[in-house]
């Protein structure tokens, strides 16, 4: 495209030319007054401008008036007609321009010479012979302009419609976007719905195939149980058919029995009358049980008072271990001999265990005793209780029975009457005849005796007593004293002193180890040894027979005395000679009530001391009671085993009585 003819600033277009706002939107008017005044000062600015937007023409001009870029065709129309009259502008100094001279020089026809400069006709035709062409040339470019112009003016009218066209686009395209968002909105929530939906569909799809699969298991058992109900029914069936022919038998046996019945219900009459006949006789026999139980109390009393109503017993405990060593590693007794079982003899003579006869000869200084019963260092607890067992059964008969154990300290009373704690083959009287008691308590229920059992367990110890059955807390502050009951029933009793109910053997093993829990503590707390005081277990049997009506009430004790040490072998002084004067007093006591009890004489010394006073009911004559003297082995304590012995000789003298039996009133 040709380039448009720049504009001279001192040929500018008429000022009435109309020109349109330009391009980047600056009008005329807008022209800066610098560039007004600069245009007034004469000075013109030579500005090339690419005419961006006109399809990449290019337009060099003068901005002596017109600063926007991008003229409208108006304007273009007047830049040209400025443009033809500047490009026939000539030099006022009579020169053309640099380029209007090279023009010239160019039609200025070759071979004329050069006018003189008084020529001036001549010169103005050469410059009216070179503005001919120029004026042809100039009807071109302007029709070329108004074909730009045309062009432009139709590019213009094509730019305004784009222009309506693009925004009416964008105006579209934006309602399209909002539209399809819209819709992508939408779609989305209808994917959500429908996603809901297919979730929805698959659960419900899940359960219904879970369903169906219990149903079709619940179809299949169902088919199993209508098979086997089917089956039943058959058998069924079948035995109903089974049962018909077995009721047609039946009914015919029903007939046979039933006169068979008629015949047998004679005979259970007869068999009645039978049966009547062996209850009375029955009857009969127990009458005479029961005479026969009251035949045999009586004559376990006859064998009892035969024996006498005090027994002395003696028993010899082993040597122990630490003596055995002191005898010359030997278990050998040198000052006892044991004649037979109620004979022994003690003496300082030498044993002679020679004898052909296998029998121990009485040597020099022998002094022989002779008891009830002696038990030998072997007797073993079960031998020695056998011969106790019957008083034991006297208490249940309603006798008081007061059995004791005498003896030097170590002399072995508490391992007869206690015996080893836990240990069934060692234990002692006392839970032997509980439970020998209890055993027959069992064996009496049958013949209609009920029996109550209460315990108490008490200590006499330098001559006051304690209950062993009470915590040092409960007795506080608590006296006993030994009362009778009411003079009618001459029932002696201790003031506070516990009497615990025993349901079973157990219960008194418990009471037992009560006891000897107390004795420790006192033995603890008063410097005190238990061999230092007397201990009294007692227990009181109430029966009553349901059959016969009778009742009766045993009172048993069973006392392990303190040892029984003479002042002068016990060399005690101070408190312990306290102690043993009042237990030589109280055991001094206990042989005179027996001797006084054996005279019979009119004055018994109960209230000498506490323990005679404590068992006057069970050492006078309606009772029974039997001493244990119980000896040491030792050479060292011949003398006191002589004095033992010498004591239960005297006791074992005394007759005492003919024992009552105690009726409940
Ligand atoms: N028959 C026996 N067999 C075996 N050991 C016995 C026998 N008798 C007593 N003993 C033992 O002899 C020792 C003294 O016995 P025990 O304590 O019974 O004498 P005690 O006369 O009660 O003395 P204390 O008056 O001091 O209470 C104990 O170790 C005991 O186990």
């Amino acid at each position: 495209m040709p380039k448009l003819p720049t504009y001279s600033s001192r040929l500018q277009p008429p000022s009435a030319v109309k020109r349109p706002p330009s391009d980047n939107g600056m009008d005329e008017g807008a022209v800066s007054p610098e560039k007004k005044s600069k245009t007034a000062g004469g000075r013109a600015t030579q500005i090339s401008k690419p005419a961006a937007g006109r399809g990449g023409l290019k337009r060099s001009f003068s901005v002596a008036n017109v600063s926007a870029v991008g003229a409208q065709k108006d304007h273009s129309k007047n830049t040209l007609a400025s443009s033809k009259f500047r490009s026939s502008t000539l030099n006022l100094t009579g020169r053309p321009s640099s380029v209007s001279s090279s023009v010239l020089a160019n039609r200025v026809p070759t071979g004329k010479s050069k006018r003189p400069g008084w020529d001036l006709k001549g010169r103005l035709q050469d410059m009216e012979a070179l503005l001919k062409p120029r004026e042809v040339e100039q009807k071109e470019w302007m029709k070329k302009f108004e074909e730009y112009d045309t062009r432009i003016e139709a590019l213009e009218t094509e730019k305004t419609h784009l222009s309506h066209d693009l925004v009416q686009t964008t105006t579209s395209y934006e309602a399209n976007q909002e539209e399809i968002e819209n819709l992508r909105r939408n779609l989305r929530k209808e994917q959500d719905e429908r996603c809901s939906e297919k979730n929805n569909y698959e659960n419900t799809i899940q359960s219904l195939t879970f369903s169906k699969s219990n149903l079709e298991r619940q179809v299949n058992s169902l088919d199993a149980e209508i098979a086997a109900r089917q089956e039943e029914v058959a058998g069924l069936k079948f035995t109903v058919s089974e049962l018909s022919s077995t009721q047609a038998g039946m009914e015919a046996r029903l007939k046979s029995t039933e006169s068979l019945l008629v015949e047998r219900n004679q005979q259970i009459t007869e068999m009645m009358a039978q049966i009547e006949e062996q209850k009375r006789k029955i009857e009969e026999l127990n009458e005479k049980l029961q005479q026969g139980e009251m035949v045999r109390r009586k004559l376990h009393n006859t064998v009892l008072e035969l024996k006498g109503n005090i027994r002395v017993f003696c028993r010899v405990r082993p040597l122990l271990n630490e003596e055995i060593q002191n005898n010359a590693n030997s278990d050998v007794i040198h000052r006892i001999n044991f004649i037979d079982e109620h004979t022994l003899e003690v003496g300082k003579g030498v044993v002679n265990t020679s004898s052909m006869s296998g029998l121990k000869s009485r040597g020099n200084n022998f002094t022989e005793f002779a008891y009830d019963r002696v038990f030998q260092p072997t007797a073993t607890q079960a031998e020695v209780f056998e011969e106790i067992s019957q008083l034991a059964q006297s208490a249940l008969d309603g006798y008081n029975v007061c059995i004791f154990a005498y003896g030097q300290t170590g002399s072995g009373k508490t391992f007869t009457m206690e015996g080893v704690p836990n240990d069934e083959e060692l234990e002692g009287m006392i839970p032997r005849t509980v439970k020998h008691i209890f055993k027959n308590m069992e064996e009496l229920e049958s013949k209609g005796w009920a029996y109550k059992v209460e315990a108490s367990f008490l200590e006499i110890y330098n001559e006051t007593i304690r209950d062993l059955l009470a915590s040092p807390k409960e007795a506080k502050n608590l006296t006993y004293e030994i009362k009778f009951q009411d003079n009618k029933k001459n029932e002696i009793y201790v003031t506070n002193l516990k009497r615990i109910p025993v349901e079973n053997e157990g219960k008194v093993h418990t009471l037992l180890n009560m006891a000897q829990q107390q004795r420790a503590v006192a033995a603890t707390n008063m410097n005190e040894q238990s061999s230092r005081s007397h201990s009294v277990f007692q227990l009181r049997l109430s029966g009553e027979n349901s059959k016969t009506g009778d009742s009766c009430e045993g009172m048993l004790n069973l006392v392990d005395l303190a040892g029984s040490e003479r002042l002068k072998e016990s060399k005690s002084e101070g408190a312990r000679l306290v102690e043993t004067q009042n237990i030589n007093r109280s055991l001094a006591n206990l042989g005179n009530v027996i001797m006084a009890i054996g005279q019979k004489q009119s004055h018994i010394p109960y209230r000498n001391s506490k323990l005679t006073h404590l068992l006057q009911n069970s050492l006078g004559g309606n009772s029974k009671a039997l001493m244990f003297v119980n000896i040491s082995p030792v050479e060292a304590c011949l003398n006191e085993t002589q004095n033992s012995l010498r004591f239960a000789t005297r006791v074992n003298q005394c007759h005492i009585g003919v024992a009552s039996k105690q009726i409940k009133k």
